[in-house]
């Protein structure tokens, strides 16, 4: 039951600010996509590799993926790893497209593969023991698994109105991103990101008793002083939440068939192929995650990633 692994790696990386597109820019000495193609062969559970790259980007990732078939060489614990062939196709406008290029392209091309992962360049130290347990799962009958973590930060529901200009005001992206005007995002994920000196002012959320029985946005003008804030609902209780990691492993055909269902009726909001897979009905599974399979986003998470680096990552 062979497995392909299918690389989105055609993201521009708009968050990391870098002067090449993400999965092309260098961590102590190799590239991100080069990190994550090692880890991935080493584990010793992939047949073969599709990449979506950037357009203008494919020669460079072929030569990556040579490369890291080498290093991967030394990293194996198998005595004599396998040659994996690798093909590189040519990503799409957002992530889902680039997946689904990339997979299409490889079911064409390794007809006997029956498992697929699908793993995000930008989580390149992503360990290959998860690798590992992700194919492990598929293979013994999961049609689809996810890493996951428990989440550890307390997590608030953000009010109505701040969700509505996080989308639609000033500063807001219309992709689900605020810009200057709430210094957050508004999948909840850099809520306060601008409190811990990542950004470049003081972000303020109004929560608590008062606020909760007051009811969302009822405690007066939220912003003052030209501090930024926005209204919360209240929190959401954390222990039946998880983060969601990649790689995510899928049965083949069911995977096909969620990006097919995808393609004729897209659904905006998806930010992962589980949740593509789960459109269709089908069961998702989570397997344990890791902390080192982090996703390059912003600077400070490339700071985080040498630090890894530097203790074995
Ligand atoms: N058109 C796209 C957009 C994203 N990706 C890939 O999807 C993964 C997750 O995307 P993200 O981390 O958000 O990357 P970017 O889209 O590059 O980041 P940004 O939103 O900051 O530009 C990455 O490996 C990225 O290369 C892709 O293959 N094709
Ligand atoms: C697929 C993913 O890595 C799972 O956590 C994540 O959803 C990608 O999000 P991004 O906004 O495209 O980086």
């Amino acid at each position: 039951m062979s497995c392909i692994l299918v690389i989105p790696a055609a993201g521009s990386g708009t968050r990391l600010e870098g002067a090449v597109p993400k999965a092309f820019v260098e961590l102590a000495g190799a590239t991100l996509l080069q990190h994550c193609l090692e880890r991935a062969l080493a584990s010793g559970a992939i047949d073969a590799v599709a990449i979506a790259a950037a357009a203008g980007w494919e020669e460079r990732a072929r030569e990556i993926a040579a490369a890291a078939a080498a290093a991967a060489a030394h990293r194996a614990t198998d005595e004599a790893p396998r040659a994996v062939p690798v093909l590189v196709t040519t990503g799409g406008a957002d992530r889902v497209a680039s997946v689904a290029a990339a997979l299409d392209a490889a079911a064409a091309a390794f007809p006997a593969a029956r498992v697929a992962l699908v793993h995000d360049a930008a989580r390149c130290l992503t360990p290959p023991s998860v690798f590992a347990r992700v194919v492990a799962a598929v293979r013994a009958g999961s049609e689809a698994v996810v890493p996951v973590l428990p989440v550890t930060d307390t997590i608030a529901a953000v009010g109505a109105s701040a969700a509505e200009s996080a989308e639609e005001g000033p500063g807001g992206s219309g992709d689900g991103t605020a810009g200057a005007g709430a210094g957050a995002e508004a999948d909840g994920v850099r809520t306060g990101a601008e409190a811990d000196g990542v950004g470049t002012g003081a972000a303020v959320a109004r929560i608590g008793a008062a606020a909760a029985a007051a009811g969302p946005n009822a405690a007066g003008p939220c912003a003052g002083g030209g501090v930024r804030c926005e209204p919360l609902d209240g929190n959401v209780d954390r222990t039946g939440l998880r983060r969601v990691q990649t790689p995510q492993g899928f049965a083949l055909p069911v995977l096909r068939a969620a990006h097919a269902a995808q393609l004729a009726d897209p659904d905006p909001s998806a930010t992962d192929d589980a949740s593509l897979v789960a459109r269709l009905g089908v069961g998702v599974d989570g397997v344990p995650g890791d902390e080192r399979a982090l996703k390059i986003t912003y600077p400070i998470d490339m700071a985080v990633a040498r630090a890894l680096l530097e203790e074995g990552a």
